[in-house]
């Protein structure tokens, strides 16, 4: 019903507790930045004391680069964007080196790192293709080098470094592969509830973020319904919290049913459920609450061969522009679902007024439901 991902990194994100793709690549950059800030000011250092001024000026223009882009980079999105290029940036820069060095082993090391920080800094895919080119072009070299006679190393170098890269370009890639599988099963954790298989508060919190952006660009209405199943204890009590659950999960297959793809039905507490609905007015989301209202009602819950009776109350609200977060909306649909309960149960309250009186002399209300629920 929802796209679980995009809520799920969404949220974390908003929570300030993401481990997003963004935001990893963004720590670890700045991690890259300054280990790179450091060694080339090492190597400046060293080359100015080995006599050697023009490389050690090199390297402390590289080392001023790395500190500068490091006191920049403090947005995801700059992270995003500079990953490639900063990559390339290094890879380039090794090979030339390596290129133009008749005699330095040294360069090996650092032909070494590049599968990781690629892997770290461009994530699994574009890390592996990156890797592969720059390994292709460092063998490439050293073969062409071989051919040269002013060789200064061994095959054996060679052979160890070759090994040795393969060694980590493997383990870089079997890790960043679990790690990514990690990510995404703890962020999915994170905003599914385990029983039903709907997002929680958080996901639906993410969802709203989503749907007030769309909101505010293009003037789209929305709306939530709160719904809350009515003497719901009494159920567990009757028939056993096991089947409280079966009801609960019977609850958010009727959703699937009856929204579309693009609503938001969240489990937000025990017996409490939010329904976002992008593209509805309040007289729509009305209009679809009273419907709910009416399969939860009528049918019950058919469970081991028996039938149980369930109802349920629900507060219908629009979206406001000036809703800052999902809290807004949740705290008037609360009220509205309160008057409901007050009021006797099985019942769709709104500002609006009852659903019979906002569509007693309404000849398009199957229109409206129709046309709702056939588009996507
Ligand atoms: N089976 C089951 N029961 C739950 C779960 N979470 C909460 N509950 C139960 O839901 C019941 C909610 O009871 P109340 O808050 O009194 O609400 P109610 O009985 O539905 O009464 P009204 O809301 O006033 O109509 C409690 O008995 C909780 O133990 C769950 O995951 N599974």
């Amino acid at each position: 019903m929802s796209d679980i991902k995009t809520s799920a990194s969404a949220a974390l994100r908003r929570k300030g507790c993401a481990d997003d793709a963004a935001s990893h690549r963004l720590r670890v950059m700045r991690i890259v930045l300054a280990l790179l800030g450091a060694c080339f000011g090492l190597l400046a250092l060293f080359n100015a004391l080995d006599g050697r001024p023009v490389i050690a000026l090199a390297e402390f223009g590289m080392a001023c680069c790395g500190v500068l882009l490091l006191i920049k980079f403090r947005s995801d999105q700059e992270a995003e964007r500079w990953a490639l290029p900063l990559t390339m940036l290094l890879g380039a820069v090794i090979l030339l080196v390596f290129w133009r060095k008749p005699v330095e082993e040294n360069v090996f090391f650092w032909i070494m790192l590049m599968p990781v920080v690629s892997y770290l800094l461009l994530g699994r895919y574009r890390g592996l293709r990156y890797t592969a080119v720059f390994m292709t072009l460092a063998l490439a070299i050293s073969v062409y080098k071989f051919s040269q006679t002013d060789i200064g190393y061994s095959l054996t170098a060679v052979f160890n470094v070759v090994l040795c890269s393969l060694c980590i370009f493997t383990m870089t890639h079997a890790h960043e592969k679990a790690r990514e599988q990690v990510h995404r099963q703890l962020t999915e954790a994170a905003v599914v509830d385990p029983l039903t298989g709907l997002i929680n508060r958080a996901g639906l919190s993410a969802r709203f973020f989503d749907h007030r952006a769309s909101l505010r660009r293009h003037r789209r209405p929305g709306s939530l319904i709160l719904l809350d199943l009515d003497h719901f204890k009494a159920i567990n009590d009757s028939y056993g919290h096991a089947v409280g659950d079966r009801v609960l999960i019977w609850m958010a297959d009727l959703f699937d049913e009856c929204l579309r793809e693009m609503d938001a039905a969240s489990r937000i507490g025990g017996e409490e459920f939010a329904l976002l609905l992008p593209d509805a007015d309040e007289r729509v989301a009305l209009l679809i609450a009273e419907r709910l209202r009416g399969r939860i009602a009528a049918g019950g819950c058919e469970i081991g061969g028996q039938r149980i009776k369930v109802t349920a109350t629900m507060g219908v609200t629009p979206i406001e522009q000036d809703d800052s977060d999902i809290s807004a909306p949740l705290m008037r649909a609360d009220a509205l679902l309160y008057r409901g309960k007050r009021d006797g149960r099985d019942r769709v309250v709104s500002n609006l007024g009852s659903p019979d009186s906002v569509f007693d002399n309404a000849p398009d209300v199957a229109g409206l439901w129709s046309e709702r629920m056939h588009s996507p």
